[in-house]
């Protein structure tokens, strides 16, 4: 932004509130925004390792020191080209956006809801640390916004996750005290995306946090309630008004005294929280700012809250089994594609439910969803058509590495990658193929792409028309 855009663009009573907060950084705050945004990547875990992916990748990437799976990538390229982004390897996301779900200590086998959820910035980093195990309930209040939801679910390849489009209230009446830990991604005024989305500055209004804290307010006793005895809540925004933030922060611990507030890990740049931009609560000093003045990232806000109890890890089995049909003709093609395990971990029929024509896997936990408008429990394997299974997308995309045996695997620079992901069928050599015919998985560095159907020296493209690019 220039500085004449600067003045233009954002708006004075927001200008003024900024000097009165932040006194004499108010002008670095300012010249934040002549320097260019910054961009970054977060790295699936649960589907490579960062040694591994440092190898592998095509373009200049750079780590981001508070963030462990974290990279800067250079402004003039586009990571969502490369193959493995269809492989779901990473997530595009600016780095103060990546550093909440980072601060929650999310472990294997836990109840995690990620209450305002989409598109799932963060679902991906909370679902790639429970690694297939527990249950990760992602939700959010727009039916559009979860369909994009769903997509970046199905590209990081989890099994465990149940993606709702509900209202908080009606989740809270249906899970008190169920999960160990939540983030509360609350919607918010956005201020700390003018430098992305000029638009947001552009609507600002100094009346716009006052409602938007009001519906904050409720969102933050509706996750507080959802949570265990000894579990943690993550309270974030993506702007600096202390309405939003350190008011909101205050309010729950006037309404829920068994909240405590606790330290967030410290980093340099990371501002503390000032006690007077929410109710004098001296405690507010352990929520974090993040300004894009003192750090590389376009800005956030977090506040990380224990329930007082002791968490346990009990949780509900998923249990069902698949009728005759399905087990016959699901296992007829995970012999044909030599699947060894998924997701790295052993294929458990009891988590093969048929509903209709279609197959699903569910997650390994549950919960009581019933009545819940949802858009997927579990993963969708694929369909069961006269005589035979028809595997799905986002089936390919839930195998790991070294997960099959019937692969084909180029290197990603190979353009044959690209053409595959546009639809193209493809020729390929005998010796590319683990087999001599039937399905395979299209890899990139072994990294599973997609489907395709070997036909003699022609790859049949089972690639969705509506994932192609
Ligand atoms: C900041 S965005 C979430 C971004 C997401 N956590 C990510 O990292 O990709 C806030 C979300 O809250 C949702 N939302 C808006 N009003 C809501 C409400 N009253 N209750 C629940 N969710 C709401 C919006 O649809 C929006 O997707």
């Amino acid at each position: 932004m220039s500085e004449q855009n600067i003045t233009e663009l954002l708006h004075p009573a927001f200008l003024a509130r900024m000097k009165e907060m932040l006194g004499e950084e108010y002008d670095s705050f300012i010249k934040s925004y002549e320097v260019p945004r910054t961009y970054g990547l977060r790295v699936n875990t649960a589907k490579i390792s960062c040694e591994e992916f440092e190898k592998l990748v095509p373009f200049p990437v750079t780590p981001i020191p508070w963030i462990p799976n974290g990279y800067f990538y250079p402004e003039d390229v586009r990571p969502s080209y490369c193959p493995f982004y269809q492989a779901g390897l990473y997530y595009l996301q600016e780095p103060s956006a990546m550093t909440p779900a980072s601060c929650l200590p999310v472990t294997p086998g836990e109840n995690v809801l990620d209450l305002c959820a989409a598109p799932g910035g963060k679902t991906t980093e909370l679902g790639a640390r429970l690694n297939g195990e527990g249950l990760l309930v992602a939700n959010d209040i727009s039916a559009s916004r979860t369909r994009a939801l769903l997509r970046n679910v199905e590209l990081f390849g989890f099994t465990n996750a149940f993606v709702a489009n509900e209202t908080p209230a009606r989740l809270r009446d249906r899970f008190p005290e169920f999960f160990h830990k939540i983030l509360l991604d609350a919607p918010c005024s956005g201020e700390g995306m003018f430098r992305k989305e000029e638009a947001l500055a552009r609507d600002w209004t100094p009346e716009k946090s006052q409602e938007l804290a009001a519906i904050q307010r409720e969102l933050i006793l509706q996750a507080a309630d959802m949570l265990r005895p000894g579990g943690q809540l993550l309270y974030s925004t993506c702007t600096f008004a202390p309405d939003e933030d350190e008011g909101v922060v205050s309010w729950l611990l006037e309404n829920r005294p068994d909240m405590e507030l606790i330290e967030l890990p410290s980093y340099e740049g990371f501002t503390p929280g000032v006690p007077e931009w929410g109710n004098g609560d001296p405690r507010l000093t352990r929520c974090v700012h993040l300004f894009p003045h003192t750090m590389q990232g376009e800005g956030h806000f977090m506040a990380l809250f224990r329930k007082e109890g002791r968490a346990d890890l009990i949780g509900t089995m998923s249990s069902t089994k698949p009728n005759a049909d399905t087990r016959k003709w699901l296992e007829l093609f995970l012999k044909e594609i030599g699947l060894k395990t998924l997701g790295g971990k052993p294929f458990d029929w009891n988590r093969v439910e048929t509903r209709k024509d279609k197959v699903y896997y569910l997650p390994p936990l549950t919960g009581d969803f019933r009545g819940l408008t949802f858009l997927r429990n579990g993963l969708y394997l694929g369909d069961l058509k006269k005589n035979r299974f028809e595997p799905s997308e986002p089936f390919a995309l839930a195998l790991h590495k070294d997960d099959a045996e019937a692969v084909i695997s180029l290197p990603v620079s190979d353009e044959c990658l690209t053409r595959y992901l546009k639809g193209e069928t493809l020729n390929i050599e005998p010796e590319e193929a683990a087999h001599t015919k039937g399905w395979h998985l299209l890899c990139a560095d072994g990294y599973p792409i997609g489907f395709g159907k070997l036909v003699g020296a022609t790859l049949k493209n089972k690639y969705p028309a509506g994932w192609r690019v």
